[in-house]
């Protein structure tokens, strides 16, 4: 991924107001400067651009950082993750954390699903709840905001889809996609159109989430 050379002007001319004149280093943090979306899941940012579209009040562009995965609730792991992030971008940065919770589980795999999926699969995952009658699921999405400046606190946006956890069913190229189905729908992620699922989807509710917080600040 690229920053774009706009980009670096707007980051000079942030420590440059920042060291020289008072008040105007938070105009360009806030209102100016991009948002970098800090991710390594090159379907996460597809689905992100695609919800996005042209209707987003902050210019946003993307950056392939390998972050730490961190423990804890999936509140935590975004936090944390998004000030690992600030510290690397040195500006204002988006992060998201997926989990997938199974209710026969109390939740778990949760934050740790990707190591999850990439032991068992999508067809492994299913086998997990076999002993349970219990098949229900959230899939959860956290976007984590940082302005950059440290003494800001983090701000969360959660979307969260209720379903089932079904034997694995469509396109395979999504995670867990296959075995995830919503409520109210008889296709799973992976067997709908993409339009179908950013509306529905954990994801395409916290971009709102994130959205309504940035129309509303500006
Ligand atoms: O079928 C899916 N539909 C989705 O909508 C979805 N969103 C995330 N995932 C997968 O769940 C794990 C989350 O882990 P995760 O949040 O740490 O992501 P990641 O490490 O891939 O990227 P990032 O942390 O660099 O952003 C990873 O295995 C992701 O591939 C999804 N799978
Ligand atoms: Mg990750």
């Amino acid at each position: 991924m690229w920053i774009s050379l706009k980009s670096a002007i707007f980051r000079s001319t942030r420590y440059y107001s920042r060291s020289s004149i008072k008040g105007v280093a938070s105009y360009f943090n806030t209102t100016m400067e991009p948002i970098v979306l800090v991710t390594g899941n090159q379907n996460k940012l597809a689905e992100f651009n695609q919800t996005i579209g042209n209707n987003f009040p902050r210019k946003v562009i993307s950056q392939d950082i390998d972050l730490p995965e961190y423990q804890g609730e999936p509140s935590e792991v975004a936090r944390e993750k998004c000030k690992a992030a600030a510290e690397k971008v040195k500006g204002p940065c988006l992060v998201e954390d997926t989990s997938l919770c199974f209710n026969a589980l109390g939740g778990m795999p949760g934050p740790y699903i990707k190591w999850f999926l990439a032991k068992l699969g999508p067809a492994g995952l299913h086998k997990l709840l076999e002993g349970f009658d219990d098949k229900t699921a959230d899939a959860v999405c956290i976007f984590a905001y940082s302005s950059g400046n440290p003494d800001d606190e983090i701000q969360l946006f959660e979307g969260r889809t209720s379903g089932k956890i079904v034997s694995p069913r469509g396109p395979t190229n999504f995670g867990w996609d296959p075995c995830f189905q919503p409520d109210g729908f008889e296709m799973t992620y992976a067997e709908m159109k993409k339009e179908t699922k950013n509306k529905i989807s954990h994801r395409g509710k916290a971009v709102e989430a994130c959205r309504k917080y940035f129309t509303t600040k500006i």
